[in-house]
């Protein structure tokens, strides 16, 4: 469904992103992997519209969206789950969540939190608490949620279990998992931690320095040789 070619990108005479390409579908995970700073973040951005491309280009579903605005491809079904989460944290939990499902009409709306809740207990009991003072790990989990709100066709996390406690990260990998069962969305995983990507991704895109170094499906790719890409 999703369709990156080729993709390069520049910050001034720092070549970013060089000859980037992947794939992701449908009902799939895609993990991609890499250790800090080589181009994960900046290619996320690319993909969502937030920074411009300077060759190659992004397909979705079949149309290229390589020159449309981040809102033009919300509206396509992308969703994206920044590093860092931004939440708004002086709105309350429910109104985070309202802020992604602004699109959706009342019983459809009703419906959609049903099941968010079901994927999120926590923040059921949380509706009325502000975002800003909730743990890392419940913002985290919020943060998807608004997203899942908006029902997309395709999620991108980038970096969900950074800095977050080992049993919301079981938590956020429990969903994930039982998104992916689910069959009608992509997801692009973006991590650095190998372990938690492992058991979640049916394919792997590892890069380095801006380069995708390597990539295959989860039975093909050789644990060892991945880790050596991701230590520091
Ligand atoms: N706005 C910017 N201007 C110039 N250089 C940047 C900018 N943002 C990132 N970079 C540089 O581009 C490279 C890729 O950064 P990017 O944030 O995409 O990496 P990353 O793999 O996502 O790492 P992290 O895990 O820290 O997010 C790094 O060398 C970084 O210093």
């Amino acid at each position: 469904m999703l369709q990156v070619n080729e993709l390069n990108q520049y910050y001034g005479a720092a070549h970013t992103l060089r000859g980037v390409s992947l794939d992701v579908q449908k009902g799939r995970v895609l993990s991609l992997l890499g250790r800090n700073g080589v181009g994960k973040t900046t290619l996320l951005k690319c993909l969502m519209g937030v920074l411009p491309v300077a060759r190659g280009n992004v397909m979705f579903e079949g149309h290229d969206i390589t020159k449309l605005k981040p809102h033009q491809r919300a509206r396509l079904g992308i969703a994206y789950v920044p590093q860092g989460r931004e939440i708004f944290a002086r709105l309350t939990v429910e109104e985070n969540m309202l802020m992604g499902m602004a699109t959706l009409s009342g019983r459809r709306a009703s419906s959609i939190k049903g099941e968010v809740y079901e994927l999120f207990p926590v923040l059921k009991e949380m509706l009325h608490r502000r975002g800003g003072d909730l743990s890392g790990g419940q913002q985290q989990q919020l943060a998807i949620a608004r997203a899942l709100l908006a029902e997309p066709k395709l999620i991108i996390l980038d970096e969900p279990t950074e800095g977050i406690q080992p049993s919301i990260i079981k938590d956020i990998g429990r969903v994930i998992s039982l998104l992916r069962q689910r069959g009608d969305i992509g997801i692009l995983l973006c991590e650095q931690y190998f372990d938690f990507a492992r058991e979640l991704a049916d394919t792997f895109v590892v890069m380095s320095r801006g380069e995708v170094v390597a990539a295959g499906t989860q039975d093909q790719m050789d644990g060892e040789d991945v880790r050596k890409h991701l230590a520091v």
